[in-house]
């Protein structure tokens, strides 16, 4: 029998605990990440809102176009940058969590703007199912590191980040349509499966493929989240701090 708790659960049950944990009467402006851990989230801020009356202040700022529609779908005030530059906390979900926080992001190709807006938050909090919390990255998340590129540059940053890091990074294909995955801000993805057994600097690799000209944003997110809520197999929340 398999005892270990829906996926889907596990997920709420750290989006409830996040969001209940930071997100109090003085918390006036939010970053609303991306991905199906999210919805829980921003479900949560709307039953806060909606049901028990709370938060009638507060404002939140996306972090990619599905974040937006999450936001206005469940009739919350919608903010951005421009009117919102500094957030109280940013909420998303991640790809992988290793054991020094160092986080995979882009799985669903919204990487960029969850780095501007987590950059402006005073708090980034993570929440995830069990399945991503890892020692090192890779252990659990096999699609690679996602990298948001120029369209004109893919083949040769392609082959940059080889040549550099070893491993292969592949152009992401669209799945119902001809083509490569264009993200919200109009550019391509590749996704670079490291060599699982290198070891590396998260950071200074992070840093090496920012520089590369045409790379945009990479998923790594090295130093950026304060705390990661587990909904772990047994229905426990687990904290961890950097
Ligand atoms: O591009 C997508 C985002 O980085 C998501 O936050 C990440 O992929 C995790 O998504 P999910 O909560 O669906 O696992």
């Amino acid at each position: 029998m398999n005892d270990k708790i829906a996926l889907d659960t596990a997920k709420n049950l750290a989006a409830k605990a996040a969001v209940d944990q930071w997100v109090t009467e003085d918390t006036k402006v939010v970053g609303v990440g991306s991905g199906s851990t999210v919805v829980f989230a921003v479900e949560r801020l709307a039953e806060r809102v909606w049901k028990e009356g709370c938060l009638a202040d507060m404002i939140c700022v996306p972090s990619s176009y599905q974040a937006r529609k999450l936001i206005l779908d469940h009739n919350l005030t919608l903010g951005d940058l421009d009117r919102n530059p500094k957030i109280d906390v940013y909420i998303d979900g991640a790809d992988e969590v290793d054991s020094h926080m160092v986080l995979i992001k882009g799985g669903g190709g919204c990487l960029m703007q969850e780095k501007i807006v987590s950059s402006c938050a005073k708090t980034v909090i993570i929440i995830a199912d069990y399945t991503k919390k890892s020692l090192r990255l890779g252990e659990q998340w096999c699609q690679g590191v996602p990298i948001e590129v120029s369209p004109m540059a893919h083949v040769p940053i392609k082959l940059k980040i080889e040549e550099l890091f070893g491993g292969v990074a592949s152009l992401r294909i669209a799945l119902k349509k001809a083509g490569p995955v264009v993200t919200d801000n109009g550019n391509f993805l590749l996704d670079w499966k490291f060599l699982a057994k290198r070891e590396y600097n998260w950071d200074e690799v992070n840093r090496a493929l920012t520089m590369i000209p045409g790379v945009l944003e990479t998923g790594l997110f090295v130093d950026i989240a304060s705390k990661c809520y587990f909904g772990m197999a047994d229905g426990a929340v687990k904290v961890q701090s950097k």
